[in-house]
């Protein structure tokens, strides 16, 4: 099994137990349901884990009566483990509304109070519509601030983890302020936000990965980090003290930063794609959404994992959406629910591993 780990190793010995793994479809109307039976269909993906979908079993029946069953899928929904929940009102499979919001806020929601009464080690989720959601009168920016919410926790963070095929290296960014509009970051950005979120990639680093003296790049706000405060004054007036300060706190890693944003993400690409591995950092620190993830998607959208830290669980999740506008062709790309899978079952072994 590919591995995420740099350090730990992956051989999951007879002892150890096969961890639980909650998987929910996502927005019916969108590509999750076609994801999770591809990637169930790769014994790769499910012989160290043991899987039970969150979702609407009649839609996984009548995903594989259609033409999704050309692909390799399990063969019949009864070697699936399922919980069904079953629809209110039917779905137009690509059309995100609020049938097909309540439905897959529906699954979330089986999924965290079982997880949370102990049935399951972890959330794999597929991709929902945050305005499908809306639309059924569920008002949260996503699925990882409603996680956070259930499980009674106010410090966590989105974390995107992803393994060149080309290199091996692993390619980790959090993201500081998540699902909020570009104009709010500035004023949202703040030394102790930056200092909870660094809390958080040090101990995931350490912890999940077992690097225990990182190398972490911090990226600036402003183009070329404010040149000197004539392009943007929050480096000077915040971000260098601040960094300064978590320098002193933190002498065991390596702070790198604020780098300009654009020149961040150079190291991670050459990492990535051939050359430099040892001048790349173990973890990124981005600001905002797309500084973060535009890099993320271009270099690994097929296979990046959208991980939320800071939860009492584990929780994982294809990096991409709900892709409405292929949903029901068969077409869809598994590779990153794969991974997502993966992660989520390697997390767990880690996880035992140091309880044990
Ligand atoms: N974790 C989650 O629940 C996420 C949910 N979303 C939601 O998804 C919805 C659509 O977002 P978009 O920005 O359009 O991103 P998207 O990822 O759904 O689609 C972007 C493009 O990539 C293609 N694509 C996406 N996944 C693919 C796959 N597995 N195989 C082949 N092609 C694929 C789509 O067809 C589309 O052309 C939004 O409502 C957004 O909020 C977006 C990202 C993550
Ligand atoms: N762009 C990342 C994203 O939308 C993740 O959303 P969610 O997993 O919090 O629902």
């Amino acid at each position: 099994m590919t591995s995420f780990f740099t350090k730990s190793s992956t051989n999951f010995t007879q002892q150890q137990t096969r961890p639980r793994l909650a998987v929910t479809l996502g927005d019916p109307a969108g590509i999750g349901p076609e994801v999770v039976l591809k990637a169930l269909a790769d014994p790769d993906v499910t012989k160290d884990c043991h899987i039970t979908v969150v979702g609407t079993s009649a839609l996984l029946q009548a995903g594989l009566k259609s033409r999704l069953s050309e692909q390799s899928l399990p063969s019949q929904t009864k070697e699936l483990s399922i919980i069904d929940v079953p629809l209110d009102s039917e779905i137009t499979i690509g059309t995100g509304n609020a049938a097909s919001g309540a439905a897959s806020f529906a699954y979330m929601e089986t999924a965290i109070a079982r997880t949370l009464c102990g049935e399951f080690d972890a959330i794999v989720t597929a991709p929902i519509a945050k305005s499908a959601w809306k639309a059924a009168g569920h008002h949260y920016p996503g699925q990882t601030e409603l996680l956070a919410i259930r499980a009674g926790v106010d410090k966590f963070g989105m974390l995107f983890v992803a393994r060149s095929p080309h290199t091996g290296w692993t390619l980790r960014t959090l993201l500081t302020t998540t699902h909020i509009p570009l104009c709010q970051v500035a004023e949202t950005l703040s030394p102790q936000l930056m200092t909870a979120k660094l809390d958080l990639l040090e101990k995931c680093l350490r912890e999940d990965f077992g690097i225990e003296k990182g190398k972490i790049a911090i990226a600036g706000l402003n183009p070329h980090s404010g040149e000197q405060g004539q392009l943007g004054r929050e480096e000077i007036d915040w971000l260098i003290p601040w960094l300064e300060q978590e320098r002193q706190k933190r002498p065991h890693l390596q702070l790198d930063g604020p780098i300009p944003p654009d020149t961040m993400w150079v190291k991670p690409g050459q990492a990535w794609f051939g050359s430099g591995i040892s001048s790349a950092h173990d973890g990124y620190l981005a600001l905002y959404h797309d500084q973060g993830l535009i890099p993320v998607k271009l270099m690994a959208f097929d296979r990046a994992v959208n991980t939320s830290i800071g939860l009492p669980f584990i929780r994982t999740s294809p990096d991409h959406g709900t892709a409405f506008d292929i949903a029901g062709k068969g077409i869809a790309d598994a590779t990153s629910m794969k991974a997502a899978i993966r992660l989520a079952t390697q997390l767990a072994y880690q996880r035992q591993n140091c309880s044990s």
